[in-house]
Formats: C-alpha cells, structure tokens, sequence
C-alpha cells in the first residue's frame, strides 16, 4: 500500500502553494483542487524550479495501464499497485540496473502520438501540483519514435513517428499543460551515450525547435559503460556550442571525475547533471566552484541508481552547501524512484540539514542557472524573490 502512497499524495497540492503558485509569466490565476501533503511532507511550501528530471521516467502508472489497455498491449501487471512494483527500484541498485527499468514501459507509450502528447501534458500538472513554477524536462525523441530512428527501440514494428514528429507532439502536450496550469515548462532533448549515431539528430531538432520550447542539448545514458565521449557526441556539442544551444551533460554521476572534466572542457557543459564524483578531484571541483557551474543534483535518485552512499548525512551536496555551490535539488525519474520532488526536499531537510534559507537559495540559483533567454529569466528571479519575502511584492 505504502508504494502508491506517495504518489497518490503527490496528485494534490496545499492552498499555502495554490496561492504562492500565482504566475505573472503566464498570466491567470491558477485553480486547483488541492491538499493531502502533511506539513511535515512539505518541507518547503513555496514555488520551486526543477531542472533535471526525465520526462520518460516521470510518467503516470494509471496513464500507463490506461494506454496498454488501449493499445492491446500486454504488461505482466494490470493494477497501479502491482505495476508500481514492476516498476520501481526499491533498493538501491546499480546505474545499468536501474536503466533496465525503462524497458518495462517504454513499449506502451513509444510511437503513440496521443501517448506522447498525454504524458507531456500530465507531467506538467504534476510539476504544478509540486509548486514548481518553472521546469527543464528532458528526454530522448529517438526513444519514443518508431521510424526514422536505427534500431527502432523497445521491438517496436516500424510506425509513422519520427524522433522529429515526436520533438512537435510533446511541445504540443507541455504548452497545452503550461496554458491549463500555469507554469513554465521548457524541454532539453537527450543525446545517449550509447547512441553517438543520434546525436547530431538531437542538435539540428534543438536547433529547429529552438523557439518552441526547446532550451538545450544533454548526454544521458550509462555512464559507467561508456566514459569517454564518443566522435558523434562531440561534434553534436560542438555544433550546439556553434549554434548557441545551452548544454548539460550527465557526468560523475557514477563515472569518474574525468567524465566531469570532458563535459565541461571538451563538450562545454554549461551545467552537469549529477556531477557528485567530481568531489573525487579537488582541483578540477575547485575549479568548477570559481566559475559557478551549476551541478542539477537528485538526492533521492542518487541512492537508488549507486551513485551515492545510501547514507545520506554523507551526501556529495553537504559538501555542495557548504562551500555555497551552485545547484538544484531535483527527482531526476520520480516514476522509478517511486518519489516526488517533496520527498527529495524533506530527504535534504532531514538527513542533510537543509534549511528554509538553503532551499530558497538554491532555487534562485537554479533559476539563475537555468536556460531561460535572459528576460524570462529576471522574471523568474523577480517572481521567485517575491515569493520569498526578498523584495517587495510588484504586483498591484
Ligand atoms: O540518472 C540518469 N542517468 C543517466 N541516464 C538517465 C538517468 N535517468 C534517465 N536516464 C536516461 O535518459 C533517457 C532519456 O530521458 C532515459 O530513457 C534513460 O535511458
């Protein structure tokens, strides 16, 4: 029972949010129906922004077993609390372990346009009923396509939808749910790291949605399988870099703080996901310190995929807080995690010693951080600063 209870929870918010939820980007008043956290779940009820979190890995159960069951698809579970724990990671596990947990799914929703569009549109709403005001979502589009992608993933027959059709489908279903729950929503499209062939497909699709929500490039995958960078991959970043695309890499997540070193200094990471190995080398994590870089940090994830110690009072982002870094506290792939972004901030809370002043920190350095054009930005920092009781309120 205790498995779908937080994510159950999780589909409903609190008014104290509702109200600071209030959005001048997008204009209206937001109406929700709201509550169930307890106030000791909801360890800080103010507007929040997310920066890593997988789009793939954030998908209802329900829409899940709705699609399945739509599409004739067979699932070895057929109720939201018995595919949960199909699902889910449990104990902590190993990176390529808990990669594995997306072909448990991935076959249901991959080339479905009203799938895609439906997930898109829900997480959305989730992130909203979380109080986050503004989110980078990221996913691969060659993993959801089922034409003009090579291997068509999950043994799917060939279909109609390409990586580039699914890139329009989901900008379709995250504005949809920008205008119905008013947040922000932008996305970032994943290159694998097994798949450099991909790659310089995800930056011309950056480079051709650019102005329909799409911010930036990133590098997911399994890091512990493949280090170093292949050719493919580079000449994407370089392009990227060319082009003016923002970029993030997933790098000493499990991989050595080499991997760190080549994110930034070969590929030019603006931003490194995970990125806790880099505590490894004290001089490139000095270095990275003295120029700001911002590491996207999921402290619930990083127990469960082996990245970090499970004991979490020895946390990479202790560190991080200590010398006043520059990051975000993120859910990373809640659906695998069984989590919510609440539950990452009470973890942070509870075993780190996070306070109020920290969490409000670190979100104006994720907005900071974030791959906004600069107005939208200083928008952001303007409402989250209102939001915090550090400037006078503007509104009228
Ligand atoms: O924590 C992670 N580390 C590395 N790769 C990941 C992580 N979470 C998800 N993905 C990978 O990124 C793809 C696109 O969203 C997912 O399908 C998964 O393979």
């Amino acid at each position: 029972m205790h498995i779908i209870a937080r994510r159950a929870a999780m589909s409903i918010g609190s008014p104290v949010l509702s109200a600071l939820c209030t959005s001048r980007l997008t204009g209206s008043r937001r109406t929700s129906t709201m509550a169930e956290h307890t106030p000791e779940q909801v360890v800080f009820n103010k507007p929040k922004v997310e920066l890593h979190v997988h789009l793939d890995g954030a998908i209802r159960v329900q829409t899940i077993l709705d699609i399945a069951k739509k599409r004739g698809i067979f699932l070895p579970a057929n109720t939201v609390e018995d595919l949960t724990s199909v699902i889910i990671l449990e104990e902590p596990a190993t990176l390529t372990k808990f990669l594995g947990k997306f072909a448990e799914y991935m076959h249901v929703v991959a080339g479905d346009r009203e799938a895609i569009k439906r997930i898109a549109y829900e997480f959305v709403e989730d992130k909203a009923k979380e109080g986050v005001i503004y989110v980078e979502v990221r996913y691969s589009p060659h993993f959801l396509a089922n034409t003009k992608v090579d291997p068509i993933p999950w043994d799917q027959k060939e279909g109609d939808l390409s990586p580039d059709e699914v890139v329009h489908v989901v900008n379709e279903g995250l504005s949809e749910g920008e205008r119905a729950f008013n947040i922000k929503a932008r996305s970032i499209l994943c290159c694998m790291r097994h798949m450099p062939s991909w790659s310089m497909d995800i930056v011309e699709l950056c480079k051709k949605y650019r102005h329909e929500g799409v911010v930036a490039i990133d590098l997911a995958g399994d890091e512990s399988l493949n280090c170093e960078a292949y050719p493919g991959h580079r000449m994407a970043y370089e392009e990227a870099a060319r082009c003016g695309i923002h970029r993030t890499v997933h790098a000493g997540e499990v991989g050595p703080p080499s991997v760190v070193q080549e994110a930034v200094e070969v590929l030019k990471a603006e931003r490194v996901g995970h990125g806790y190995r880099t505590l490894e080398d004290q001089a490139l994590y000095k270095k990275l310190l003295a120029q700001n870089m911002h590491f996207e940090v999921c402290p619930v994830s990083s127990k469960l995929t082996g990245a970090c110690d499970p004991d979490f009072t020895k946390h990479p982002v202790i560190t991080f807080r200590k010398d006043k870094a520059n990051y975000s506290l993120n859910t990373d792939d809640p659906l695998i995690f069984n989590s919510t972004l609440h539950l990452d901030y009470s973890t942070a809370q509870k075993y780190m010693g996070f306070t109020e002043e920290e969490f409000k920190r670190l979100n104006i350095r994720s907005a900071e951080s974030c791959f906004l054009p600069e107005k939208e930005k200083k928008e952001l920092l303007q409402q989250l600063r209102e939001a915090y009781g550090m400037i006078e309120s503007t509104a009228f």
